[in-house]
């Protein structure tokens, strides 16, 4: 697990051997502390080199040792000895050096970074701290203030903002592990002891306290109730405070209450869980390993509205090149001129120039003749869209890929029109599209196996998470959304305020509660779809009392608000009071209480006091019975794939790991006892009604989330 080699006469050379990133597991720490003992004992051994194979120097602590028991010799002692020796070590870097990588470059001498390689301390994004002398080598090396942002933010730096902040001493643009080599003969005999970090101070500006208390207060804003980022911050402040000794007791006693917590646990299940969704597979039994993507060098959006024009940029951005098509001249200039808009200030961020030479625009859509995918983001219409893929299916090369942006109508409806059904797929962004994370790829049931590789590795090129989702109504985010919804309107009827749900909902770390984001999308947006469901408006069925629509409870609250014109921030009035139509300062409103009241006097609601834990449980626990309904419908390959889909795409606290995690970690007993008790008392919500999923699985102990696809009861892949 490290390679030994005696190079150039006197240089050791170690070389981490673990693919694909050098992790370091038992193996590989044991490996390094035998091959460093060696060079230091060797009296023909005069420096030493750090390197990992495959260019790549090291991805961290092995992640997947965090769930056993400590084996092998630890981290800590292991840099110590390298740091403590009487021979110059000097890191050669390529790829990464990140976390215990980095930790252990830090504890070498010198270090030297391939021009393309990176580094880091992204160990809060995991729930940790830096651990193995991170928090107090970093510091002293390069100074209080840049070192909190690294390791509170865990960013990765490139080699040039590395070698800018002293991270490392040279970059090269050729063999980082050649000019190590040469570099570590280069320092023989020169002195060691200002190079070893743990003897130097930090060094602090005056206002050190200041600087301190800023990160904490700035740290604590930011990270909606995750204690890692807290736990950096006083990890740190040890580094200035204390001598190094101390400062590493301070470190570890952190980390060992980080790393018993329910957070660590859930941000590495998230780190293993986004990486597994990439490796989709079908009933068929086709799967990622063995369906190959089609070539997509020029794709085409038809429709230039919000979600086409994130969608364009995205698509730009990753180097395609873009036909852009509308209807007609005006709304084709006005959309180009935002997207251009967008490019130009993402490029400006970014230092670099706007590619708006990839980009056509168009309103013919025989100009799309030769392009090889084709994503459709017209208004949410079914009749609108079908026309659209008609044409498609006419005007471009019979190989070409349709996929639509539609975030819940039925994929295969719009297949159905095409000539060409095995080649359309849903592509569903979240807005604003080239920001945001995730994409739901919605397999509908003719989808071939290529167009799903297609659609994945297009995500994966425009930098997404992408989730394999099947074709129900609302695909998976917004159909387990449904439930919520409702159960924050029925609370608000209940005698709850909009201030107090959301309030509930962002102290368990959600960046916005409920009724902020309804007013962010906007009111009308649901207000339509509601009218189009024959849930309000004309369509409404005249024997439905008010409060009931279709068998079950309906609350008609969210459309009394827009009635009142009341659209959301747009309007400057929604759940909330704005400053100015288009403001983003939310203030309760005392019309909105006043009409809350008015509400449950003419329908003779006796408001009561609603506390927190009933929010949460009635908003939370309705959309994870919903999530476990999604499958057992065989919607979504298994719960990492629900859990992703919340995190990137609805804002879903990542320290709490998803929706499913929260369950496994609430207990399934007690969310299935909480529906029970839930449903008893609001019988003519269906929603409550607990999954037979979710009973089978309590029934069964509880198996670890893992198992849960055993307990399905059909073959039940509808992917
Ligand atoms: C007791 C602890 C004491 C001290 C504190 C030290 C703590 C740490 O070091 S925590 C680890 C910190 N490191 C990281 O957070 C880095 C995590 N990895 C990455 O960011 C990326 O994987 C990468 C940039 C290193 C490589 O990216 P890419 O090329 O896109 O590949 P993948 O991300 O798909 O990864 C490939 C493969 O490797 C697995 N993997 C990556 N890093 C680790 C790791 N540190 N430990 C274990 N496994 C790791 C990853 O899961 C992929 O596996 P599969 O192919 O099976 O999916």
């Amino acid at each position: 697990m490290a390679r030994y080699a005696q190079v150039q006469g006197s240089v050791a050379l170690i070389t981490l051997t673990n693919p694909p990133v050098n992790a370091l597991s038992a193996a590989v720490r044991l490996g390094i502390t035998e091959a460093v003992t060696r060079a230091l004992r060797d009296p023909k051994v005069k420096s030493v080199v750090i390197c990992g194979e495959n260019g790549v120097f090291c991805g961290g602590a092995d992640i997947r040792e965090f769930a056993k028991p400590m084996t092998g010799p630890p981290l800590v002692p292991m840099i110590s000895a390298i740091e403590e020796g009487d021979k110059p070590v000097v890191a050669a870097i390529e790829g990464v050096a990140f976390g215990g990588g980095l930790e252990l470059a830090l504890g070498c001498h010198y270090r030297i970074a391939h021009s393309k390689a990176r580094v880091g301390l992204p160990e809060v994004t995991l729930g940790l701290l830096p651990a193995a002398g991170g928090t107090q080598r970093l510091p002293r090396l390069i100074g209080l203030a840049p070192a909190l942002e690294l390791i509170t933010t865990g960013r990765h730096v490139t080699a040039q903002e590395a070698l800018k902040l002293g991270i490392v001493d040279k970059v090269t643009d050729q063999s980082a592990q050649d000019l190590a080599i040469q570099f570590a003969q280069e320092v023989i005999g020169q002195p060691l002891l200002p190079r070893k970090l743990s003897t130097q101070l930090t060094p602090c500006p005056p206002d050190v306290d200041t600087i301190l208390d800023e990160a904490m207060a700035r740290v604590k804003q930011r990270a909606r109730g995750a204690m890692a980022p807290v736990a950096c911050v006083q990890a740190v402040r040890a580094a200035v405070n204390l001598p190094y000794q101390a400062g590493m007791q301070k470190e570890q006693e952190l980390m060992a209450f980080l790393f018993r917590s329910s957070q660590a646990r859930a941000l590495q299940y998230c780190f293993f869980a986004q990486r597994a969704v990439g490796k989709w597979s079908l009933s068929s039994g086709a799967h990622s390993g063995n369906s190959k993507p089609r070539p997509v060098t020029k794709a085409a959006v038809i429709g230039l509205g919000t979600m086409g024009r994130g969608i364009t940029v995205a698509l730009v951005k990753a180097g395609l090149s873009v036909v852009a098509v509308e209807t007609n001249k005006k709304q084709l200039e006005m959309g180009k001129q935002m997207v251009s808009a967008m490019l130009k200030h993402d490029a400006q961020k970014m230092n670099a120039v706007p590619r708006l030479d990839l980009l056509h625009y168009t309103t013919d859509l025989s100009e799309l003749k030769n392009t090889d995918l084709i994503i459709e983001a017209v208004f949410e219409d079914m009749a609108l869209k079908k026309e659209v893929f008609k044409k498609l299916s006419s005007v471009c090369k019979p190989d070409a890929v349709l996929c639509t942006n539609t975030s819940g109508l039925d994929v295969d409806e719009l297949a159905s029109v095409t000539k060409r059904p095995e080649l359309v797929v849903g592509m569903h962004f979240f807005a604003p599209a080239h920001v945001m994370k995730l994409l739901e790829v919605v397999r509908g049931s003719r989808s071939s196996p290529e167009v799903m590789a297609t659609a994945m590795h297009l995500g994966k090129r425009l930098g997404k998470v992408s989730v394999v989702v099947g074709n129900c109504s609302g695909f998976v985010g917004n159909r387990m959304l449904r439930p919520y919804l409702d159960q924050a309107n029925f609370l608000l009827e209940e005698g709850a305020t909009p201030e107090l749900v959301d309030g509930a909902l962002e102290e368990f770390g959600f960046p916005m509660g409920v009724f902020k984001v309804s007013d962010l999308s906007g009111l009308d947006v649901g207000w339509r779809i509601r009218k189009e469901a024959g849930l309000t408006g004309p369509n409404v069925d005249p024997k439905d009392p008010l409060r009931r629509r279709q068998g079950r409870r309906y609350s008609p609250l969210p459309d009394l608000v827009c009635e009142q014109g009341r659209l959301g921030q747009k309007s400057g009035r929604g759940w909330y009071l704005y400053d100015k139509p288009g403001g983003r300062v939310a203030t309760p409103d005392p019309d909105i209480h006043k009409l809350l009241e008015d509400y449950r006097v003419r329908h003779g609601i006796r408001p009561r006091q609603i506390g927190s834990q009933e929010v949460l449980e009635r908003c939370l626990f309705a959309l994870i019975n919903e999530g476990f309904r999604v499958l057992e419908d065989g919607m979504a390959m298994g719960p990492e794939g629900i859990d992703m889909i919340y995190v990137f795409g609805y804002g879903w606290p990542r320290h709490r790991g998803g929706p499913m995690f929260y369950a496994a970690m609430v207990g399934l007993p007690r969310v299935l006892e909480r529906l029970e008790y839930y449903q008893q008392v609001h019988p003519d919500v269906p929603h409550l009604q607990p999954s037979s999923l979710l009973r089978r699985l309590v029934v069964n102990g509880s198996p670890p989330l893992d198992k849960w696809r055993d307990f399905l009861q059909r073959p039940h892949s509808q992917l």
